[in-house]
């Protein structure tokens, strides 16, 4: 049937784009990963501090989302709290697939790699950062998979699941009808956005191992990574 994006749908496309555009991490920060220093403990502290500026932006755009702020107020730092790892790696898969010329996978790819990271964690999550550069997904559709991402009913302490759920509903509504109007030749191509948000669950869960196995060795995280992954 003929796929009509509204008014009101473009309206909200365009606000999400904006405000996703307008919210990045400062390049000041950024420009710190291209320097020198490669050894596991500059790695982790470069990280840390491109993490914690990511949290911040990401607490900026998600009070874009046109709807958010007319949440209960617990359940926006619910979602915040739940959400964030799965937005940090839609974000750094940006950057590592070549999405962005940006100079930054090489450096941000060996950082990651060289991080105190144990390597049962690398292969799922380079296994996702390459499913997500194949799928060539626009600006638009990155904006709205993150959306969609941070507007999931079902994260822990979540109270007013079914407004929550309404709100994921309109994004979801709009990514799908983008999804065939801009990649007409793949009817699946909605489908394979949406198995990448299943992916994110999974790499959720090896986040928290990962976070354990550095905390272990004794790294340490910065107060608002603390606060956002409730570590001590
Ligand atoms: C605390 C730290 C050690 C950590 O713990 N787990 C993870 C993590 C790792 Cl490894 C992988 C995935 C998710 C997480 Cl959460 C991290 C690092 O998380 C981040 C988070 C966001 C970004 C954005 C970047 C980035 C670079 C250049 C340009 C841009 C840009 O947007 O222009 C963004 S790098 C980066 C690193």
């Amino acid at each position: 049937e003929k796929v009509e994006i509204t008014k009101e749908q473009r309206a909200l496309i365009k606000a999400i784009l904006d405000a996703y555009n307008r919210h990045q991490i400062p390049q000041d920060v950024t420009k710190k990963l291209l320097q020198e220093q490669y050894s596991a403990e500059e790695n982790f502290l470069l990280l840390t501090e491109v993490a914690t500026s990511q949290v911040q932006v990401l607490v900026e755009f998600t009070k874009n989302i046109p709807g958010f702020l007319s949440l209960d107020r617990e359940d926006q730092i619910a979602l915040l709290k739940g959400s964030a790892v799965e937005a940090m790696f839609l974000r750094s898969a940006q950057v590592l697939s070549k999405k962005m010329p940006s100079g930054y996978t090489e450096v941000l790819e060996e950082r990651i790699r060289k991080s105190g990271m144990s390597e049962e964690f690398m292969t799922p999550m380079f296994n996702f950062y390459k499913s997500i550069g194949e799928l060539h997904m626009t600006q638009d559709e990155q904006a709205l998979l993150t959306t969609i991402t941070i507007l999931t009913p079902d994260r822990p302490y979540v109270k007013s699941h079914e407004a929550v759920e309404r709100l994921q509903e309109t994004m979801l509504d709009v990514l799908r009808k983008l999804c065939v109007l801009q990649h007409p030749q793949e009817p699946q191509y909605f489908a394979r956005l949406l198995g990448r948000l299943t992916e994110l669950r999974t790499l959720h869960h090896y986040h928290v191992e990962m976070l354990t196995s550095w905390k272990t060795n004794d790294h340490k995280f910065t107060p608002l990574l603390c606060e956002i992954w409730d570590v001590q």
